[in-house]
């Protein structure tokens, strides 16, 4: 019967303003709407804009009454479709396939009833046919409308799938809400891209091996327990929510899948869907996903935009939505929700805060816990109210020897600083005492005394906890003593948030096997510990690369000695000593200055328990001192401001006896330079060569001069020699010195006051205040001058210039 209808009828072909349908001549009105359109502006081609100008009474002459009889017609009675139907369901025109005639190319008759829709097979030019909210069992009619391309039989009762002569190019096929149980072969339907066959009673994915067109595929609400057949199809839409699927499985080589869908089902793994590239959208809603390990199955996906966990026992996790923005931080929708950038930022600082972030919390809670605590005057902050109380932090990865260095000086400058020592929870090592080398305490201890307020900062290393408490700070500070202390870098951010304004040298081995070999050495650490500190020593470098003067120097800790020196040179020059030894032209000198340093600096009375470091007094010294001169200290003005009035004392000579300098000294010297420095360049300078700088030098032109001119250069240079050891013509004084390192003198100085004769220095000298009196205070706190003030600036006896 199909098949003589569709020998005569056809669809109905456009003539001008008329349409021939049946044999009889329509007008058309191009504003009239399809009763039956399900979207009329579609079928129109008109615009929004245009149906809204559309006349509301269009020139269509009144309906008679035997026209309004016609509308009373009833259509399609018994649910077997007419033509009059048909044609009042028939929409947009357009040309027919062969291109010669004009034809409605869309047919939409949904909510009749239809039970036989044999007449449609006359409409051959139909390309989209919508018969959704029928009674349909049967499609085959559907076989003799070649062009199609959309078919919408939804809601209807077709329980065969797609039975009917295929159209050639039937691309999109909607049999939603139907009653099939079983798929069908759908080999023929080679130009098949969309079918969806939600609300059926499927159970079995099968017959689409052949669809290689198949991009959108939606099974929605079936009774589907297993994912299979579906193997290379260039699916990229996969809809499979609301079945019994347990595992996600046979997808793997859906390469082109960009959106699945499998809520409703009894997944409780992700496994599966990794390896997806091009996935964006995942919904596993309703599902039984209770493990947040299973993220990472997803978490790789880079094209993953929006995830959907909602109704999963995974949701009752603590912190669930930030663990796992926290995992895929390229999500831009979690469980429907936009995932706002703040989200991802506390995602972050919850799962991996940087170290600047944990050290500020740190500082936080110990502030809290000490504010909790009676508030008492501190010894480490009465020396003055602009001057902070001096401090030295020996910053390090373990092993790099800066526990060595930081007793090593403890004990040859005693006079000056003391050991800082800090807590911690790890057992001693064999060499070790409690009160020394740190304050061994029980974890109980340690937490304890956080919660008292004790510490100042804390840090967790190797599962141990180190801390530094204010009274070991307060400790060495009542001897009237600067405080030295040693800490891994995330100790120091955290000192960085309190008062304190420390100076942090970096003490860095930059050889790898040096470093290895003196963890090994040691014997006490595991493998996995020291692969943990080699690769935090990696991070040092990182860290000062791009932090660029976070230090105020770093030293190369390859050769420990030659750190000792270093340090030991930056010391003295902090503390205006070595001035008085840097002017050296003679070995002769050598024995001599090692003898005073014997009985002035080696006077420490603690004991160095780990003998890695020589003696520095019997260290060969580059430095030996010819002629004395004051020791800025001594002179009462600070370092900065001595070299400065070298320099302006220089430029004045040099004017005097017509000396123009050239354009770059003339930069060059005029301020204290800054350049910060960095591993990275000073690894380029230092290689090969321990004792060469790691500061970024800056040239100081040499010229001709007298000979106390050269003396002022060298002197200069030798300030500067702790940073710039073994290069010490290279650099000067400015290019090493930062600032900040620097406190500038407070008084304002007469430059003339430079040149004043030897008698008056000497004088100067002679007044200069006993050694460990304290500084006087320019604006001293009520109460401070009951303590001693720090630094002690004038040296031993045996350590002053000879004249
Ligand atoms: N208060 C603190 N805060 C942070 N880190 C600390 C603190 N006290 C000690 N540390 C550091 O913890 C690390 C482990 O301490 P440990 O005493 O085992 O090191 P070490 O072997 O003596 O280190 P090194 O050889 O570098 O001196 C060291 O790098 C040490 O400097």
């Amino acid at each position: 019967m199909a098949d003589n209808w569709a020998q005569e009828n056809v669809s109905p072909v456009l003539d001008g303003e008329f349409v021939q349908i049946d044999g009889e001549t329509h007008v058309l009105n191009p504003y009239a709407t399809n009763i039956l359109s399900l979207d009329d502006r579609e079928n129109t081609g008109l615009t929004d804009e245009q149906v809204q100008d559309a006349p509301d009474e269009v020139d269509v002459p009144a309906a008679t009454d035997d026209e309004n009889e016609e509308e009373d017609v009833e259509l399609s009675p018994g649910g077997i479709l007419d033509e009059e139907t048909v044609g009042r369901g028939l929409s947009n025109l357009g040309r027919s396939a062969d291109g010669t005639q004009q034809v409605y190319l869309n047919a939409t008759i949904p909510g009749f009833s239809l039970k036989d829709i044999s007449v449609i097979a006359g409409y051959v030019h139909l390309q989209k046919v919508e018969l959704p909210y029928n009674e349909i069992t049967d499609l085959s009619p559907l076989g003799n409308l070649p062009y199609l391309l959309i078919l919408d039989v939804s809601h209807n009762k077709i329980n065969r799938l797609l039975d009917f002569p295929p159209p050639k190019n039937l691309k999109e096929v909607d049999l939603s809400f139907n009653e099939i149980e079983e798929m069908a072969d759908l080999s023929t339907h080679h130009y098949l891209m969309k079918l969806n066959l939600d609300n059926n009673a499927i159970k079995e994915i099968k017959g689409l091996e052949n669809c290689k067109r198949l991009k959108n595929l939606s099974l929605a609400h079936n009774k589907i327990e297993k994912i299979q057949s579906l193997d290379h199809l260039p699916i990229q839409f996969l809809n499979l929510c609301h079945n019994q699927i347990k595992k996600i499985e046979n997808i793997e080589s859906l390469k082109q899948l960009k959106h699945i869908n499998l809520s409703g089902n009894k997944v409780r793994s992700l496994k599966g869907l990794q390896e997806h590239d091009l996935l964006e959208t995942i919904d596993i809603e309703d599902n039984e996903v209770i493990d947040i390990s299973e993220i990472k199955y997803v978490k790789e996906l880079d094209m993953l935009r929006k995830l959907n966990l909602l109704r999963n026992p995974i949701q009752e996790l603590p912190d669930y939505r930030l663990s796992i923005l926290y995992r895929i931080q390229r999500l831009t929708e979690l469980d429907r929700h936009k995932v706002e950038v703040e989200e991802k930022v506390a995602a972050v600082n919850m799962f991996n805060p940087s170290a600047e972030v944990i050290a500020a919390r740190d500082h936080i809670m110990h502030v809290v816990y000490s504010f909790l605590q009676p508030s008492r005057v501190l010894d480490s902050t009465l020396p003055s109210i602009e001057t902070p109380y001096p401090m030295l932090v020996l910053v390090g990865p373990q092993g790099s020897g800066k526990k060595d260095l930081a007793m090593k000086l403890v004990d040859e400058f005693s006079d000056y600083f003391g050991y800082g020592i800090p807590h911690t929870t790890r057992r001693p090592y064999p060499e070790e005492e409690s009160g020394k080398d740190y304050h061994f305490v029980t974890l109980e201890k340690f937490e304890m005394d956080i919660k008292m307020g004790e510490f100042i900062q804390t840090y967790q290393y190797h599962g141990n906890w180190y801390g530094l408490q204010q009274e070991s700070i307060e400790c060495v500070a009542r001897e009237g003593l600067a405080t030295v202390i040693h800490m891994e870098i995330e100790g120091m951010l955290t000192l960085r948030n309190t008062h304190f304004q420390p100076r942090y040298v970096l003490i860095l081995p930059l050889n790898k096997d040096i470093h290895e070999k003196r963890l090994r050495d040691r014997g006490i650490y595991t493998e996995n510990q020291i692969e943990y500190t080699l690769i935090r020593s990696d991070m040092y470098e990182d860290y000062n690369r791009e932090h660029p003067g976070y230090f105020d120097m770093v030293i190369n800790s390859d050769d420990i000695q030659e750190a000792y020196r270093q340090l030991r040179r930056l010391i003295m020059d902090f503390l205006g000593l070595s001035l008085t030894s840097a002017e050296t032209t003679s070995y002769g000198d050598i024995g001599r200055e090692t003898t005073e340093a014997n009985q002035t600096i080696q006077m420490g009375s603690r004991s160095f328990s780990k003998p890695s470091i020589a003696d520095s007094s019997n260290v060969p010294q580059s430095y030996a001192r010819q002629k004395t001169t004051q020791s800025p200290v001594l002179s009462g003005r600070g370092i900065l401001e001595e070299m400065s009035l070298k320099r302006r004392h220089s430029a004045a000579r040099d004017a005097v006896a017509g000396y123009v300098p050239p354009l770059f000294e003339q930069i060059a010297t005029q301020y204290p330079r800054t350049v910060p420095q960095t591993v990275e360049g000073q690894m380029g300078l230092g290689e090969g060569d321990q004792s060469r700088s790691y500061s970024a030098p800056i040239q100081k032109p040499v010229h001709a001069g007298s000979d106390e001119d050269s003396s002022d250069d060298e002197r200069s240079e030798s300030t500067l020699s702790v940073v710039s050891a073994g290069d010490m013509n290279a650099n000067s004084p400015e290019g090493s010195i930062r600032d900040k390192d620097l406190t500038l003198p407070t008084e304002t100085l007469n430059p003339l006051d430079f040149m004043e004769d030897k008698e008056n220095q000497r004088s100067e000298m002679q007044e200069a205040r006993p050694p460990s009196a304290p500084r006087p205070l320019s604006q001293g706190r009520p109460g401070s001058d009951r303590h001693k003030v720090l630094p002690p600036i004038s040296p031993k006896e045996g350590y002053l210039p000879e004249y």
